[in-house]
């Protein structure tokens, strides 16, 4: 069973990013003080937030993860963690394994002491070929993840996706079962799916699931060579945008309480008229 604790307050911070990835750093920890500053208890940056998102960036802005003083990021998003007392899903990295060479798109959660509760590597690589719009293919570079990633806080459970994961349903629906309140996305959807899929997707996840759900981009930059869709959301259990913003660097703050999930579950209570005698193993 889906449980939120207590009444608690989500940002998203849509960042303006550029290509240096230590301005990027101190600008992240700037508006991350600055949603906390607002009643932020957890706090959310975007996929990709310390470089720009290419596949020809990944490999120079790697970093190696462990032990985790060799990592500019994990330092960064650690500090600003404490320094806020706040829960931050620090968007996603490029990261590589010393071990294996392996690349990897990597999001870090850290606790409001600073300690790093859990980290997700992206589990569906954005390999898409949409003639005459968009081709992008991350697998060129990337290796895929291996898990599902849920976190416990004080609030409840968290399940945890990066951008093209959303478009996965079987994984939102096992952390919801696994008793997550919401899923988290750093994302970054271009200028063809963003519109059509965008909302949608974080919408359909939340209506199948009956739990929050949190898509949070980078700003648009049209100067980059991906434009980013923006619209950082925060969706509501009955799959209302309760929170929206447009393309430009911003913080989206929503409330999130239990009684909504409660509700929503009562209404309609999909999550116990599942048909599992029927449907019991969908990857048949
Ligand atoms: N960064 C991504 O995974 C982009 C996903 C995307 O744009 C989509 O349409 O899916």
């Amino acid at each position: 069973m889906s449980i939120l604790r207590r009444p608690l307050k989500l940002a998203l911070v849509q960042l303006a990013t550029g290509a240096d990835k230590s301005a990027n750093l101190a600008h992240a920890r700037a508006k991350v003080i600055e949603a906390a500053k607002a009643g932020a208890n957890i706090i959310v940056l975007p996929e990709c937030f310390n470089s720009p998102y290419g596949t020809n960036y990944f490999p120079k802005y790697a970093e190696q993860l462990s032990p985790p003083d060799s990592s500019e990021s994990f330092k960064a998003l650690s500090a600003v963690a404490k320094e806020t007392s706040t829960y931050l899903v620090g968007g996603s990295i490029p990261e590589i394994d010393p071990s294996t060479q392996k690349l990897y798109n990597t999001s870090l959660v850290f606790s409001p002491t600073g300690n790093l509760l859990t980290s997700h590597r992206k589990l569906h690589l954005f390999d898409i070929d949409i003639p005459g719009k968009i081709t992008f293919k991350e697998s060129e570079v990337l290796s895929p993840g291996d898990k599902i990633t849920v976190f416990e806080t004080e609030y409840g459970k968290i399940g945890l996706g990066i951008c093209y994961d959303i478009r996965f349903p079987e994984l939102a629906m096992t952390a919801a079962r696994k008793g997550c309140f919401a899923m988290i996305y750093p994302g970054a959807f271009n200028m063809t799916t963003g519109p059509l899929h965008w909302s949608l997707l974080a919408r359909s996840r939340a209506v199948d699931n009956q739990i929050y759900v949190a898509l949070c981009s980078p700003a648009r930059d049209l100067s980059a060579t991906y434009h980013a869709w923006g619209h950082s959301m925060v969706v509501n259990p009955n799959g209302e945008v309760l929170e929206e913003l447009e393309d430009l660097e911003g913080v989206a703050i929503a409330d999130l309480d239990n009684d909504k999930l409660e509700e929503v579950r009562r209404g309609i209570p999909v999550t116990t008229q599942r048909r599992f005698d029927v449907y019991k193993n969908v990857a048949e």
